[in-house]
């Protein structure tokens, strides 16, 4: 192996760079296109970018543009012309919905019809795995200039596409208040991702199936014992359903706000004291209903040896999800626990736009 970064350790700085405020470059063949997130750019890169000539551009996902009622001219994204007096806060008034209510964005705006999207679609879908908003600031360049981390389109997108192989890192015993017998195993990632965790209650056979749940992080439900969700008791409850049968394995995945991280969660909850739901916040801020990869959870149990599960969640997703990826639900275990009166519109949303069982 040489000392030179490979296509996955590019991926995982330009990352950083971008959630820096950083540019990164994007190749395919001859072209390059210099990409810059809107939500971390600066004043002076956006003079240091216009110095460069030419004519950038906002790419932005088809979700915000519905709400921006802009034109996506190419399907799942659009591509704005920037107006000539663009500065950084109409770049982040496009990007942000925050201000969506006080002073909604003037169109029309103008999006392009011409020209491949390709690049503009990979960008996105880069910043949307670098927990920063959706929305970025274009450039074609002839040149890139020296320094920046620059990814190639075709390896970018399949490793995108591809779940990224886990490793475990250690494990070791950790009694818990629902389960004494308990281990803590910790699992991280290749591609320079979050960890995940593995809570394995007492030893579980590997040939039967096993009490399972799939738990994505709330820092706010999970920790901070917020009303808004049922993420807490949910956690706990599953923590002591698996103590009482005395085997179980709990898979806390590290995909806060469902896979949009929790500054932007903080972004939903902000547009949900405006009057909008769940779904309609990710929305708006330019996210699907859920962008997590359910991949991990499935590839997490075969990695530990279980082929099999008793699931407890009341989400078919998930269910679906785990068959599609080898692992067989032999029962979904329901787990009604945490519903109280700040909650109860959320848990309707979900069992209305999200399919969740009740
Ligand atoms: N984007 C967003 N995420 C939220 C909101 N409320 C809770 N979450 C996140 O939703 C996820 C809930 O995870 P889970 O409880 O595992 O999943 P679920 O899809 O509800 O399925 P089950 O609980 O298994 O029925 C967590 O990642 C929370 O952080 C919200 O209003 N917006
Ligand atoms: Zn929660």
């Amino acid at each position: 192996m040489s000392l030179i970064p490979d296509a996955t350790e590019q991926l995982a700085r330009a990352r950083a760079d971008l959630r820096m405020g950083l540019p990164i470059v994007l190749r395919d063949g001859s072209r390059r296109m210099l990409v810059l997130a809107v939500e971390t750019l600066s004043a002076d890169r956006l003079a240091a970018l216009a110095a460069l000539g030419g004519t950038p551009h906002l790419a932005i996902t088809a979700r915000r543009a519905e709400t921006l009622k802009a034109r996506a001219y190419d399907g799942d994204l659009a591509r704005l012309t920037l107006p000539k007096d663009a500065d950084l806060t109409w770049l982040n008034a496009v990007a942000d919905p925050a201000d969506d209510l006080r002073s909604p964005m003037k169109g029309p705006f103008v999006a392009l019809r011409e020209g491949p999207a390709d690049l503009d679609r990979l960008a996105l879908r880069i910043l949307k795995s670098a927990r920063i908003l959706p929305a970025a600031l274009n450039l074609s360049v002839p040149t890139a200039p020296e320094g920046l981390t620059t990814l190639d389109a075709t390896a970018t997108r399949h490793l995108l596409d591809t779940a990224s192989p886990l490793h475990p890192v250690i494990h070791a015993r950790v009694p818990l208040a629902a389960a004494e017998n308990s281990r803590l195993h910790v699992f991280r990632p290749e591609d320079g991702g979050e960890e995940h965790y593995a809570i394995e209650i007492g030893r579980p056979p590997r040939d039967t199936p096993v009490l399972a749940r799939l738990h994505s992080a709330c820092f706010t439900g999970d920790l901070l014992g917020s009303l808004k969700c049922d993420c807490g008791p949910q956690l706990h409850g599953a923590l002591t359903q698996m103590g009482d049968e005395g085997a179980g394995i709990l898979l806390y995945l590290n995909q806060e706000g469902r896979g949009i991280g929790l500054a932007n969660k903080m972004r939903a909850y902000s547009l949900q004291d405006q009057g909008f739901d769940t779904v309609e916040a990710n929305h708006r801020l330019g996210f699907e209903d859920d962008e997590r990869d359910f991949r991990i959870g499935a590839a997490l149990l075969k990695q530990m040896g279980f082929a099999s599960v008793r699931l407890l969640t009341n989400n078919p997703a998930k269910i679906a999800m785990m068959e599609k990826n080898g692992i067989a639900v032999t029962e979904r275990v329901p787990l009604k626990v945490g519903e109280n009166p700040h909650n109860t519109k959320y848990l309707a949303t979900k069992a209305k736009k999200s399919g969740h069982l009740l």
